[in-house]
């Protein structure tokens, strides 16, 4: 930096055609204050060791020295004009200013955010003040002292054109308002709506930046609280904490910390803490130390911000992009503010703007950020939906497909069932034909088919019962072939059964009433029963029987066989002490006295329960 240039101070000249605005800050002297005790009239003499701005405009970073400018206006114009010079920093503590002309003080300033808005020369948000400038050469020293940084960004206006810019500049900051108030009111609904808690961190992000902004431009001492001198300084530092709390809470729920990496949670919540204590620290520790420590760790809130993202980023979590990028724009935007503020920066409109637009990229972007999580958690939802649905109509399918099996298994076992029962009904319906068969045969003869000696037997014990409980007359016809043996003996066996067989359908024929019965009894031997008959009735038949049979021919081999035959009759109407076989005996008896009465005749045994005696009939 140059030695003392007391006699080489800027001038700028000032002439009609003056452009609208000149930038001023890169063409004044400057001296350092150390004591901050220096007065006007001292730094005013000679051999004070001033200084050119080597930078596009002074910026000296937190400092606790005051610091002089001093330039020259030069006006040409030949008649007095008014100018405005504007110190764009609302945030200076104490700002003076003094307006020489020909070594007087013609006009005194003496501005600063310690001071009520009101007692402003311009109600404007920045440092505006006004200077009638005399024809020639007009001194202006301007003295700054801040407990923040010490910025000197001097502009020279013609009135007229600072009104016009001033309006655009309200336009532009409405719009800046606008925006981020519309963000806290859209995303409070969504919230309202959804209940995400990271709507409420964003929520208080972006207010804390509102306020940060509002305070930091000025336009919330203008407007907000104009008299509250005291918050309007902690009003800085708190906000600038606010967000660091706001983004350290969201960076840990928005990331799903805790889930996913605790040491990581933890570091954020100390973070939260560390800020909410940053918070309280703006209303008791000094300025000159609270807004540097917040200042510093919203720069560290940003990187474990930024880098976690990235961290969460790398490691698969796709949500978690557009929140890389609004934090790198924040990230980008407030380093190149703190560098700014730290002077290792030079003031232009990008380097003012840088945190703002960073910022408001940020706001913009973490809105689509949210709204990407609700879109990528509501295709997992709608994914999950899915596959429970395929699950159920799954679960559905294979439980129709059982019940369905089981109605398949239970018709199966019914129509084997059904086939099994028709087999076994089949079977028993043979087994029953093969018995009643078998029953037949048992009870047939084989040679003349009609009824043996069994089914006799049986037949009688049935017929006594029933004529007995009847009371009904039963009577028996015994009927043996005479010299049977003789045709046996003379014709032959097959002669003898040819016989037997043409008097067997003989009496077939005749035994047809219901429930008259024919048997074989015997070799050449018959019996008929003869049920409700009297012995009368049954006399008669056995005399037919025995003519009949006597006229029967048997055409064998050639030749006509005759025989006789003789009967024995017994009748009676049954009861308990005369039995079936005292019955027969009775037949029998009957028979042998035809036998032995001369053959081909019948003989009756006296009826029994008539109480008469057997007596024989004539042949
Ligand atoms: N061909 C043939 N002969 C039989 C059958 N059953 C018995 N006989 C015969 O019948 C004969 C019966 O003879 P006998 O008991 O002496 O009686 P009979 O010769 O008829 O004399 P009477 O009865 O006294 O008139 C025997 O020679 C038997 O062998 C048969 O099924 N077929």
């Amino acid at each position: 930096q140059g030695s003392s240039a007391s006699a080489t101070f800027p001038v700028i000249a000032i002439h009609a055609e003056n452009v609208a605005h000149t930038d001023i800050g890169a063409r004044i002297a400057y001296l350092q204050d150390d004591t901050r005790q220096l007065q006007v009239n001292q730094v005013m003499a000679d051999g004070q060791p001033w200084m050119p701005v080597a930078r596009t405009s002074p910026n000296f970073g937190f400092t606790n020295n005051a610091y002089w400018f001093r330039f020259a206006l030069d006006n040409q114009t030949g008649k007095p004009v008014t100018r405005f010079i504007e110190l764009p920093r609302p945030f200076l503590d104490d700002v003076r200013l003094f307006h020489f002309v020909d070594g007087r003080i013609i006009t005194r300033y003496s501005l600063g955010d310690e001071q009520p808005f009101v007692q402003r020369v311009m109600q404007h948000q920045n440092f505006v003040m006004p200077l009638n400038l005399e024809p020639g050469r007009n001194q202006v020293v301007l003295r700054i002292a801040s407990t923040g940084t010490v910025e000197a960004p001097l502009r020279l206006w013609q009135p007229a054109a600072f009104y016009e810019a001033a309006s655009k500049e309200n336009l532009l900051a409405g719009a800046v308002f606008g925006m981020l108030l519309v963000m806290i009111v859209y995303n409070l609904f969504v919230y309202l709506s959804t209940r995400d808690a990271n709507y409420i961190y964003y929520i208080s992000f972006v207010a804390s930046y509102l306020m940060f902004w509002a305070t930091l431009n000025g336009y919330a001492f203008a407007l907000a609280w104009p008299e509250a001198i005291r918050w309007n300084s902690v009003a800085v530092p708190f906000s600038i904490a606010w967000a660091c709390l706001s983004a350290s809470l969201f960076a840990d729920n928005f990331l799903k910390l805790y889930r996913f990496s605790p040491p990581a949670h933890r570091l954020m919540q100390g973070m939260a803490l560390v800020s909410a204590g940053l918070m309280l620290g703006s209303f008791v520790l000094p300025y000159v130390w609270i807004i540097r420590a917040t200042s510093a760790f919203i720069l560290v809130v940003s990187c474990a911000a930024l880098s976690i993202g990235y961290w969460r980023w790398w490691l698969g979590a796709r949500f978690a992009r557009f929140y890389c990028l609004s934090w790198t724009a924040v990230f980008v935007g407030v380093s190149v503010l703190t560098a700014s503020k730290f002077g290792w920066l030079p003031a232009n409109f990008w380097v003012d703007n840088a945190s703002q637009i960073g910022i408001l990229s940020l706001v913009v972007l973490l809105s689509f950020t949210l709204a990407d999580r609700i879109n990528t958690d509501r295709s997992l939802r709608i994914n999950a939906q899915a596959v429970a649905l395929a699950h159920a109509k799954k679960a559905r399918a294979s439980q129709q497909a059982m019940l369905q099996a089981t109605a398949d298994a239970n018709r199966e076992l019914e129509n084997r069932v059904q086939a099994r029962t028709n087999e076994l009904h089949a079977a028993m319906d043979q087994l029953r034909l093969a018995n009643d068969q078998l029953q037949r045969l048992s009870m047939t003869d084989s040679l003349t088919q009609v009824g043996n000696r069994a089914f006799f037997d049986q037949s009688l014990v049935t017929e006594h019962k029933r004529a007995s409980r009847l009371k009904q007359p039963l009577a028996l016809l015994l009927l043996d072939i005479d010299h049977f043996k003789a045709i046996n003996d003379t014709y032959g066996h097959p002669a003898g059964d040819a016989c037997l067989r043409t008097l067997a359908d003989y009496m077939r024929q005749k035994v047809q009433r219901a429930g008259d019965l024919l048997a074989r009894y015997g070799g050449e031997e018959f019996a008929v029963l003869l049920i409700n008959s009297t012995l009368g009735d049954a006399l008669d038949l056995a005399d037919e029987f025995r003519a009949d049979i006597a006229g029967l021919e048997v055409v064998f081999e050639g030749r006509t066989l005759r025989f006789t035959a003789s009967i024995g009759v017994a009748s009676a109407i049954p009861d308990m002490q005369f039995t079936p076989s005292q019955f027969v005996g009775d037949a029998d008896k009957a028979l042998y006295e035809a036998k032995h009465g001369g053959r081909n005749c019948v003989r009756a045994a006296a009826p029994r329960l008539a109480g008469v005696t057997s007596n024989a009939l004539p042949a």
